[in-house]
């Protein structure tokens, strides 16, 4: 099985898929695994992955195979994330949120709703064992020409635009946002309607509710163990993409069709960003465009980094939507390639038994980091930028963080390599003076005389002696 889980939802059709086209299905259920799907040219394909929910496939199905696994993990300090992908109208919200996130009976509730309740019912069942602590938060990438392309903070609107740092412990940090302490389903529960409530609602013919923005949820489980005071954190993410659609298809005009074409742009890069990772010799390290969408940076983790990983593609089953089904179910094949590597979070100690070592190494780089922007000139820096976009690390030089972090990334990577090759040449020096004493010993050895030069210096010796006396 690959790093990532990636499974297919096909949902009922809609009834105005019913009613525009003839009852026209592109997919063909095999089994659980494997359906056969028909293009837009009647040719069909057949599609392998992780496991497939057709149209009576029960919320807690979904929850089961794909969230279930991922959330255990996470409550052991391995990292995940959870995302719905696909068209407009497709079924991401309802698979996360099901019907409504508050009002919703148990059979309809969602990913998110099932993932809160196991969460908190496994914890209770390890109360023995550590102390947790779980906080949530919500940014959400908002598509909206007035607010453009900016992280926004759920749970506190008045934050306008969160920054995304990068530190090489924690890894992509969001920089100021609200974290809530939560203690229960119930109190989660009130704070994601909050959250939820504030999510920008936009509408196009195709689907009259859109959520016309990325919206993540992230719950942060600490658990103090009660043995020994050792600390350690899972993050799990649960991510509903805004989705994509064909703005001719739409309708869309103005505002929307701008908000479409900036989802589309977003959803672009973040499959540019799983072809790189998955394209390419393994040995070759290519350059991953994380940088490229703020979509992808808030994901770069998630993305073939230190997490695990589950994507439904949620698909629509009318012919209808056939070439939008299979763009979707093509980007899940390709996911399926990305090999990440998660594994638990580094152990910290409370504060009384904190190990110092790793923190002082920060510190120092963080030291050189400063005193190297303080000699840089404003010459290498325009030309630095340049190298950026010539480089792809950015695309602008409009978005400020974007550049400082950049530059902070590049600076931290080269104080990196240049440890490593001192500690290189530090090993070249060390065999270069073990050759060097062999050379000497070996030359010590040379100049031992052998029996006739032993006669000529005892003659020669001699000869001195005799006429010197
Ligand atoms: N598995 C399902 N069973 C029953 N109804 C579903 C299912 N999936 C989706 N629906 C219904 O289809 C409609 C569209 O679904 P939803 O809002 O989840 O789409 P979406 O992919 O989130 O769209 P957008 O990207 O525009 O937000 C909703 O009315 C939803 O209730």
């Amino acid at each position: 099985m690959s790093n990532v889980t990636v499974c297919a939802r096909f949902r009922p059709r809609s009834s105005k898929e019913f009613r525009d086209h003839n009852d026209g299905v592109c997919v063909r259920g095999i089994d659980a695994e494997t359906f056969v799907f028909q293009d837009d040219k009647e040719d069909e394909l057949t599609f392998s992955l992780d496991r497939v929910f057709y149209e009576e496939s029960p919320q807690a199905a979904v929850y089961e195979f794909l969230a279930l696994p991922i959330m255990r993990d996470a409550v052991n300090a391995i990292n995940g994330t959870i995302i719905t992908y696909g068209q407009t109208g497709a079924g991401k919200t309802y698979s996360m949120e099901g019907p409504g996130i508050q009002d919703c009976d148990e059979h309809n509730k969602g990913l998110l709703q099932r993932v809160v309740d196991g969460m908190f019912a496994q914890i209770s069942s390890l109360q023995d064992i550590a102390r947790y602590t779980v906080k949530l938060s919500m940014p959400s990438l908002s598509i909206n020409e007035f607010i453009s392309n900016s992280l926004r903070d759920l749970l506190d609107l008045s934050k306008g635009n969160i920054q995304i740092k990068e530190t090489k412990t924690q890894g992509i940090l969001l920089s100021g946002v609200t974290e809530v302490p939560v203690s229960d389903s119930a109190e989660a529960l009130q704070h994601l309607c909050t959250g939820l409530a504030n999510r920008a609602v936009g509408e196009t013919q195709m689907n009259m509710s859109s959520s016309r923005s990325h919206c993540a949820y992230f719950l942060t489980i600490q658990q103090d163990s009660v043995k020994d005071k050792r600390v350690k954190t899972g993050k799990l993410i649960l991510v509903d993409l805004a989705g994509s659609e064909k703005a001719d298809k739409t309708g869309a005009e103005g505002r929307v069709l701008e908000e479409a074409k900036t989802i589309n742009k977003s959803l672009s890069a973040l499959g540019n960003v799983i072809n790189a990772l998955t394209s390419g010799s393994p040995s070759k390290a290519s350059h991953i465009p994380y940088r490229d969408s703020k979509l992808t940076r808030v994901l770069q983790d998630a993305l073939g980094g230190n997490s695990r990983m589950a994507l439904l593609c949620c698909c629509s089953p009318s012919t209808s939507n056939a070439s939008e089904t299979l763009s979707t179910l093509r980007f899940g094949m390709r996911a399926k390639h990305i090999k990440a590597s998660p594994r638990a979070s580094e152990v910290k100690f409370a504060k009384s038994q904190e190990e110092p070592s790793s923190a002082t190494k920060d510190e120092k780089c963080g030291r050189i980091l400063e005193k190297m922007k303080e000699r840089i000139s404003n010459e290498d820096i325009k030309m630095l930028e340049e190298v950026f976009i010539h480089e792809g690390i950015i695309s602008s030089l409009d978005s400020v963080e974007d550049v400082e972090s950049a530059y902070e990334d590049i600076v931290s990577k080269t104080i990196q390599s240049l440890q490593q090759a001192i500690e290189e040449l530090q090993l070249k020096v060390q065999k270069l003076e073990t050759e060097n004493k062999g050379i000497q010993e070996q030359a010590l050895r040379n100049q031992e005389p052998g029996p006739v030069g032993k006669m000529s210096r005892f003659i020669s010796s001699w000869y001195a002696s005799f006429f010197t006396s």
